[in-house]
């Protein structure tokens, strides 16, 4: 027998747990979808498209509710003689200018051997060649912008919606869909540019429970082996998901580590009880990763939260971290930050959801404050935290942690 051998007691097909599977059916969205369809109809009617603006936090479908409707567009535009639809999709990651956005755009209308280069036109030339691509294309083309929001200039927005009406396509009609999770990006239009992008406004909400239950059974069908997954694991999935964030894309990685876990244990059911370890691995990664990419002093204010959460001290207001903080820094040999650049921090650790910061109100006469705690488990929190506390030493509240973290590290 070979070194590696398959297993396939738990997955009959992984795949289908992946970001990028497209499942057939999109369900749990069905209200959303359905005024989607109603701003697209006129693609159909033969009409000049709408403009439309798609937000939503990350992971609610705007994606993949964007591919399963315009794949369905497509292929029933087929069948009247006189649509002609193209369909160009565009993710704007990475991609901060409209010079960049133009220069893609164009290419994605030409042959890989015809290709022109990313840099070195003038931006009116790169707008001249994407209208003549587009009027050579002719018919109806709807170009989708996913991530609209990393274009950090509006003109290509501007430009392309109102190309019919300033003269410049003549043959082809378009339609802009523009996809955002950025909730301040439509705000900050320009009001000339909000007019003609958003011509029409979608929301997809958040998921709930329900909604990622219907999302987890069925990619779970596909994923797993009859009878592997127990009663209660879809939906402790889905409620940690509608808990979090409302997440699709959260709670279906949270499923397969999941079924990852039962795989390594070399166990054939996917329990409840592995859903836990699942998601407390995740969280720990999350943790690490959040934490490994914040500065010296970011650490140290973390730190100072963490001992005076142990002492039972939190909630607690950033001035009356800021002592220990202080001493922390001065234990380590840096200058303490002004504190509001110490404050500029916790602001930081709460958006990473590594702690949780309440407004509160002073009263009548006072002005509203916000009091900070860890959102987190604290043990994960201090094994990331690992080398700070090294420098700094181990407070005394958390040396028994620390002792127990040693203890349990040197015998695994
Ligand atoms: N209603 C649904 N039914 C089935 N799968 C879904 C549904 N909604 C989301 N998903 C799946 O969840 C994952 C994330 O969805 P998607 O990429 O569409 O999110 P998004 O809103 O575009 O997020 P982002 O803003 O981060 O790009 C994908 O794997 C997608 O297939």
């Amino acid at each position: 027998m070979g070194m590696f051998e398959r297993d396939t007691e738990i997955y009959r097909n992984r795949d289908a747990l992946r970001e990028d599977y497209q499942p057939d059916e999109l369900v749990g969205r069905d209200e959303e979808l359905e005024r989607y369809k109603t701003a697209l109809q006129p693609v159909i009617n033969g009409e000049q498209p709408n403009n439309i603006f798609l937000y939503g936090k990350t992971g609610v479908g705007k994606t993949a509710g964007t591919r399963f409707l315009l794949d369905h567009l497509i292929e029933d535009a087929a069948q009247y003689e006189d649509i002609d639809l193209t369909v160009k999709m565009l993710n704007c990651d990475g991609l901060s200018s409209s010079y960049q956005i133009a220069t893609r755009l164009v290419n994605k209308f030409r042959a890989d051997s015809n290709q022109i280069s990313t840099t070195g036109y003038p931006r009116a030339t790169v707008y001249d060649m994407l209208w003549s691509e587009l009027d050579d294309c002719g018919g109806t083309v709807i170009i989708v912008l996913d991530e609209v929001d990393h274009i950090e200039d509006d003109s290509i927005l501007y430009q392309l919606p109102r190309a019919r009406a300033n003269g410049n396509l003549s043959e082809a009609k378009i339609g802009i869909i523009g996809i955002s999770n950025d909730f301040s990006f439509r705000d900050n239009l320009s009001p000339k540019v909000k007019s003609s992008l958003c011509e029409e406004e979608l929301q997809f909400p958040a998921y709930d429970a329900n909604e990622l239950i219907k999302i987890l059974s069925q990619r779970a069908q596909v994923a797993f082996h009859e009878d592997v997954v127990d009663d209660g694991v879809i939906e402790l999935c889905a409620a940690y998901g509608a808990k979090d964030a409302g997440d699709a894309r959260q709670s279906l990685d949270l499923l397969m580590k999941t079924g990852d876990l039962a795989r390594d244990y070399d166990t054939d059911t996917v329990t409840d009880d592995l859903v836990r370890d699942a998601r407390e691995e995740l969280e720990r990664g999350r943790i690490r990763e959040g934490i490994s990419g914040l500065t010296q002093h970011g650490h140290l204010v973390l730190y100072a939260l963490l001992t005076l959460e142990q002492q039972g001290e939190t909630p607690v207001r950033s001035r009356d971290i800021r002592p220990r903080y202080t001493s922390f820094a001065e234990q380590v040999g840096v200058d303490p930050l002004v504190p509001r650049r110490m404050r500029d921090h916790l602001g930081e650790l709460s958006m990473l959801g590594i702690i949780s910061a309440v407004e509160r109100n002073e009263g009548r006469r006072g002005g509203t404050y916000r009091e900070y705690s860890t959102d987190m488990d604290v043990g994960m929190i201090l094994k990331a935290l690992e080398e700070t506390v090294e420098q700094v030493g181990i407070h005394e509240s958390v040396s028994e942690m620390v002792d127990q973290e040693t203890t349990l590290s040197e015998y695994t």
